[in-house]
């Protein structure tokens, strides 16, 4: 029964599926300890992993938090778990958090009651018949889960339930296969049409682990070799000439590369984003830099020369990137925290009002187009959400605009996939300012990679097509 609602996966160029170990580690911070290199893995205590995913899950599903949050905090106060079983509790809670809706759907036909059972007895449930989902034997997973009999008996029914699943037409059972509220699905085919179920899919696989290389710090073969040399084996990423999956189960911040700054984690997409700022080295912007993912980068496409203005809102980002950028040996980032709206935050930009080079908006959205890392978003996100994300998304451009001079470019991402954060945005932006035109992100990145990763003039990414992140990405020039 293993996904048996999944089409065959569409053939696509851009696309090389990394080995299945190049999958990210399910990214919660605690949950890789220990030595870089994988020990002989010991058999899991499923009685203190189920304990741990119970706690974790829940407070997910009914106590609304992140989910990274919640397993850091979670597997932080249990120090006692192996690394093994902390891989298992993350990895167990992530494929439930991004089968929620179908495990729900299936067990409420496969289990009689199971609306009414106790809130723990339904967790139970769900974490079983999310591994049974996922390929687990039956057996295996009825003899580590603590079940009452009748909850064990009602897994057996669950083939029977994805049967009717499979049954539903189209329309029902995308929403419930993929695992998405019904606003959202609606979007998602709005968004990829006949594709739209192999895009949720492909969003419900896990993300691989990549890295950048800091080319301020050496090259991408260097890298790989300074990886290998701490058991570390990678493969180049096949779109981002800075990218590197790893191919090996690490802990990464414990590796000596890492800790001299030779690289940061980064999806290819995001890369790819980076990248459309061609950054000269005279003045850039980088106006939402949060942590400093894409600055770092853009530091590094300077040469570590020139003027980078890091700006974000959020103080704890703030210092994290300048944490970041001492380890990258990034020396011509000046940051700075700004006001989020009002006069003192148009006050904030005037000592750059019309005097970038290049001015990077990497917007606050949705987050559609990373639910391969952050499985729950899609059970926070609201029509009325959306709307908000489009109206600030539309305010941060027109406001950051203004530091562009005569000339120059300002370039708009998302890690969306909605249009309403993307292209209606630049739609918007352009009907109000005549003298900004559209540069085709082909003629920034080259025909040959322009045309693997774009539609149209724009950047458009997203794991089923690319096996990166969702992502958009948009260069806009002012006339001189
Ligand atoms: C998509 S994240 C940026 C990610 C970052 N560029 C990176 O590559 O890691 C969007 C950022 O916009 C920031 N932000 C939100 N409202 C803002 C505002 N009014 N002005 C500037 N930054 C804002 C958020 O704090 C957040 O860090």
């Amino acid at each position: 029964m293993k996904r048996s609602h999944r089409p065959a996966p569409k053939k696509q160029s851009a696309k090389q599926a990394p080995s299945k170990r190049a999958h990210a580690k399910e990214a919660a911070p605690g949950a890789a300890r220990g030595t870089p290199l994988e020990r002989a893995p010991r058999p899991l205590r499923e009685d203190l992993v189920l304990q741990a995913c119970l706690e974790a899950y829940g407070s997910v599903r009914h106590e609304g938090r992140l989910s990274d949050r919640a397993l850091d905090f979670t597997l932080r106060r249990k120090a006692h778990l192996y690394s093994n079983e902390r891989r298992a509790v993350a990895e167990r809670v992530y494929a439930l958090l991004r089968r929620q809706r179908t495990v729900d759907w299936l067990l409420a036909r496969a289990r009689p009651g199971f609306d009414r059972l106790e809130t723990t007895r339904q967790d139970v449930l769900r974490l079983a018949a999310s591994r049974i989902l996922h390929g687990e034997p039956l057996e295996a997973v009825v003899n580590s889960s603590s079940l009452p009999s009748e909850d064990s008996t009602s897994l057996g029914a669950l083939p029977r339930a994805a049967g009717e699943l499979e049954a539903l037409p189209l329309a029902k059972r995308f929403p419930i296969a993929a695992s998405l509220p019904d606003f959202l699905a609606v979007k998602f085919q709005e968004t990829f049409g006949e594709d739209a179920s192999q895009a949720a899919e492909a969003m419900n696989e896990r993300a691989p682990l990549t890295a950048r290389v800091n080319l301020l710090k050496g090259d991408r073969a260097e890298l790989q070799r300074r990886l290998a040399a701490e058991g570390v084996e990678s493969t180049p990423t096949p779109l981002s000439p800075l990218g590197l999956w790893l191919e090996t189960r690490v802990n990464v911040f414990s590796l000596q590369c890492f800790k001299d700054g030779l690289l940061e984690l980064q999806d290819e997409g995001s890369q790819l984003l980076g990248m459309l700022v061609d950054s000269p080295p005279t003045r850039v912007v980088d106006a939402c830099a949060g942590a400093g993912g894409k600055t770092l980068q853009l530091a590094a496409q300077m040469k570590n020369r020139g003027d980078l203005h890091a700006l974000d809102v959020d103080e704890v980002r703030i210092e994290e990137l300048r944490k970041r950028a001492r380890r990258a040996g990034v020396h011509n980032v000046r940051t700075q925290l700004i006001p989020a709206e009002g006069p003192a935050a148009d006050e904030a930009l005037v000592a750059l009002k019309d005097k970038a080079d290049r001015v990077l908006v990497d917007a606050p959205c949705s987050g559609t187009g990373t639910y391969r890392r952050k499985p729950d978003g899609r059970y926070r996100l609201t029509p009325e959400d959306l709307k908000e994300h489009a109206a600030r998304q539309k305010a941060l451009l027109e406001r950051f605009s203004t530091m562009v001079k005569p000339g120059g470019r300002l370039i708009y991402g998302t890690c969306s996939i909605l249009r309403e954060e993307n292209e209606a945005v630049i739609e918007d932006f352009l009907s109000r300012h005549p003298d900004f035109t559209v540069r085709p992100v082909s003629q920034e990145l080259g025909p040959e990679l322009g045309d693997k990763v774009s539609r149209g003039p724009f950047l458009r990414l997203a794991p089923h097509t690319h096996n990166t992140d969702g992502f958009f990405g948009a260069i806009l020039v002012r006339a001189k």
